[in-house]
């Protein structure tokens, strides 16, 4: 993608379809009159009265315990430095993204509109109390050292400017590992510091405090090396200034075995890489660009260990990692600060996890095929999922034991639990889905390229490495919609079934459709015609193999797309009955809903049918199906034949396919809700499990219950998921969305990996 893509890309994100990236969403009914007369007045001055007589009730009544401000007045944003406070704002909100998705904190961002520290402290001491804890960010030093060193001492919440310290314990993670690959000693190793600010100087303090020397540290500002005999300094300058004779960057970084960059885009050169130590060690850590591009520094030394705050390469050395998660251990024990011990904690918690067996969703999260402890991977991934279960527990153990802690925390596994359960499931899904496609893109015929959202969809996945998209319709129009969304790509197959050109295939096709269906009243002729139409073609070109897997339906009603599909492709081995499934992106994880688009009223058996194949499907996501057979009737309460069956698919389920975790009739509150489920149907299968699969009695259960959740939840769904072909043939909602058809393109090509697996 061109860099003018790119920016107009991060420009489309932002605006587009909301501006911006957060908002605030209630966590309380607010339906009827009642339960408006509780959220305000009259119901809510109680808690206000509670709060009253003791502020520690805010914990209890409102919001407070789990709101983290992050506040800033835009001085030293990213690498972009001081471009004021309505600029820092997309950066602040990004943070507020990251705090949720990755610890379930919620956040006000605030733009604070001084240069001036004392205003700047007074703004946040006033507005304090609104929040569990204050994340300073991109505060220029020194005014930042003040800040953040008089508010940790006159406020009683944690308050921590994560430039400094959220980068100091990542970056400290990430060395003590690089120097253990490196075979050298934390106290022996010479480290250039480029960059004497906020991050900088609060890094070069924590490496101190692992070992590393002061006299063996050269540290760097826009005007040169820090020596003793400057003028000037402030008193945090002055704390690194060193009495070597030297000046520039090229002489520091002679022999260097560390360099630390936290300062500007591109001030080291390849030869300046040349002139360190054996094994060096590089972190360059501006934003968004680094102090030396990731791959000048590995084609310049083969030796090196190299890291940038970027995600897209190896090594990401980012606050990321930590913010979330120090904020989390942090409030769930209601720490008053955030204090050396619990940073510490947080660094060997980060160096620690880095050198685990790598979990295979983060392997596929990162589209890798095996993730280990070295040169390309000195530190966790932010989307490991095991940093939530991790680095909290240690940064609260760590309060505890430091006694900042306020409200102790005695159950630990359960506690990791909890924070397992934190950790929203529904983008996981949706990145394992993309990164599971990623592995083995597959050739995908898209039938209706003429669309725009089709062509869309088309470009993500041939740009990001999920599919390789095959486009059938009229050329001119394709090539225009292509143009248009900057889709330059010679390759991209382009086919116009209509056209002479296709001829010789296009008699290929007929033929093999003709021989196939001759003794069900089609002639040759009229096979011929037929495969001028885009969706005959498209099944043909994967009947014969010339494409892996088809996506259409965009245009055209559902039952339209099915029949040739159902004629050319047919059903697979063994099937004599398709169904369709949809994934509803759940707070509670992904929930697979079947039948919602084709059986109309199925009895019991294609019911079982039904939990069968999609069970295949819960599989080919790597989860393990656990299935409720739902029904208006719980075990046996209703002899209506609607129930009867159901009753009967789930026998016949326990009989024949015992290993299957199925269980019903029952009604979906029950199925869902496991504490209800144990006390009324102790006997249930599914008493201890969580219920992922939905299996409905009829379609207009099925259909009505995804559209409502969809609808209402906002729960977003991956499907219909069309089951029981011969081949992957995957048929969209009319009009669906650029993403949901990219979802579904994932879904096609993983059913098609499954099936080449198979040898289907
Ligand atoms: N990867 C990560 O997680 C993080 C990365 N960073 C990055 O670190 C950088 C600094 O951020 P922060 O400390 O908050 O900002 P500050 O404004 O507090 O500090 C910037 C520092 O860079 C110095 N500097 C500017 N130009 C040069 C140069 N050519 N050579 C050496 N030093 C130079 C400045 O010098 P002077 O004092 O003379 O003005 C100042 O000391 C940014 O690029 C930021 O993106 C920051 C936090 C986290
Ligand atoms: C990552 C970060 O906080 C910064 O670059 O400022
Ligand atoms: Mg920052």
């Amino acid at each position: 993608m061109s860099e003018e893509s790119k920016r107009r890309e991060a420009l489309i994100y932002h605006a587009k379809p909301t501006p911006g990236k957060i908002k605030v969403v209630p966590t309380k009914k607010y339906a009827t009159q009642r339960d408006l007369s509780l959220a305000y007045s009259p119901g809510v001055a109680e808690p206000c009265l509670e709060i009253e007589k003791d502020k520690e009730n805010a914990y209890k009544y409102t919001a407070k315990g789990n709101l983290v401000a992050v506040i800033s007045n835009g001085t030293a944003v990213l690498g972009l430095g001081n471009i004021g406070p309505e600029a820092s704002k997309p950066v602040m909100e990004g943070k507020g993204l990251l705090f949720k998705i990755f610890a379930d904190i919620d956040v006000f961002d605030i733009e604070v509109d001084t240069e001036n520290v004392e205003e700047f402290i007074a703004t946040v001491k006033n507005i304090a109390p609104t929040f569990g804890g204050i994340n300073l960010e991109d505060i220029k030093a020194p005014g930042a050292f003040e800040i953040e060193r008089r508010l940790k001492e006159e406020l009683d919440i944690p308050v921590m400017h994560d430039d400094q310290h959220g980068t100091a314990i990542i970056s400290a993670a990430a060395l003590i590992n690089a120097l253990e690959i490196a075979n050298k000693k934390i106290e022996d190793v010479k480290i250039v510091i480029s960059g004497a600010g906020a991050a900088a100087i609060s890094c070069s303090r924590l490496y101190q405090a692992f070992g590393a020397k002061r006299e063996n540290m050269v540290m760097l500002d826009s005007k040169g090396v820090i020596r003793d005999d400057r003028d000037n300094l402030t008193a945090e300058k002055a704390e690194f200034a060193t009495h070597r004779k030297i000046d520039t960057l090229d002489e520091a970084m002679i022999d260097a075995d560390v360099f630390i960059g936290l300062s500007m885009a591109n001030i080291v050169s390849p030869e300046m890489l040349l002139a360190m130590a054996e094994n060096p060690i590089v972190f360059a850590m501006a934003n968004p660009d680094p102090e030396v591009k990731y791959d000048v520094a590995i084609a310049t030394r083969k030796d090196i260990i190299m890291a940038t705050g970027r995600s897209d390469h190896p090594n990401q050395v980012n606050n990321v990692l930590g913010f979330p998660f120090i904020f989390r251990g942090a409030l769930d024990v209601r720490a008053t600060k955030i204090n050396e011990a619990m940073k510490m904690a947080a660094v060997e918690a980060l160096a620690r996890l880095a050198k685990e067996p790598v979990p295979e969703q983060v392997n596929i999260a990162y589209g890798e095929t095996r993730l280990t402890f070295g040169k390309d991977y000195i530190i966790p991934k932010p989307f490991d999922p095991r940093l939530i279960a991790e680095v909290p527990p240690a940064v609260a153990k760590a309060a505890m034991e430091s006694g900042v802690a306020k409200e102790p925390i005695t159950d630990w596994e359960d506690y990791q639990d909890v924070l397992r359960e934190r950790l929203g499931s529904d983008n996981k899904f949706v990145r394992l889905l993309l990164n599971r496609a990623k592995l083995n893109p597959k050739r995908v015929v898209f039938a209706e390229a003429d669309q725009l959202a089709v062509v869309k969809a088309a470009q993500i996945v041939r740009e990001e490495g999920v599919a390789i998209p095959i486009l059938l319709g009229r050329k001119d129009t394709i090539k225009s919609l292509m143009n248009d969304i900057e889709f330059d790509d010679d390759n991209v197959i382009i086919i116009d079934p209509k056209t002479d050109e296709e001829d010789e295939r296009k008699n290929k096709y007929a033929k093999v459709y003709w021989e196939q269906r001759k003794r069900k009243g089609v002639t040759l002729y009229a096979a011929q015609r037929l495969m001028r139409e885009r969706n005959y073609f498209a099944a043909m070109m994967v009947n014969e193999g010339d494409a892996d897997a088809l996506i259409s339906g965009y245009s055209r009603s559902y039952p339209t797309v099915v029949k040739p599909m159902l004629e050319v492709i047919g059903m697979a081995k063994g099937v004599n009955r398709v169904a369709t499934t949809n994934v509803m992106m759940t707070k509670r994880g992904p929930l697979f809903l079947s039948d919602t688009s084709i059986n109309i009223e199925p009895n019991a058996k294609e019911l079982t049918k039904i939990a069968q194949m999609t069970a295949q499907i819960v599989k080919m996501f790597g989860m393990k199906p656990v299935m409720a057979m739902t029904s208006y009737s719980n075990f046996g309460s209703s002899s209506n034949p609607m129930a009867t069956k159901v009753r009967e698919a789930v026998a016949y389920l326990h009989r024949h396919a015992p290993d299957l975790i199925v269980d019903g009739e029952l009604q979906t509150d029950f199925a869902l809700n496991n504490e209800m489920l144990k006390e009324r149907f102790p006997f249930s299968k599914l008493v201890g499990q969580k219920v992922n699969t939905l299996i409905f009695p009829n379609l207009d259960s099925a259909n009505i219950t995804y559209k409502l959740i969809k609808e209402l939840n906002e729960a977003d769904s991956i499907g219909p998921i069309m089951m029981g072909m011969r081949k992957p043939v995957h048929i969209l909602q009319l009009g669906a969305s650029v993403d949901e058809i990219v979802n579904m393109t994932a879904i096609a090509v993983i059913d098609a990996q499954k099936k080449e697996q198979l040898d289907i």
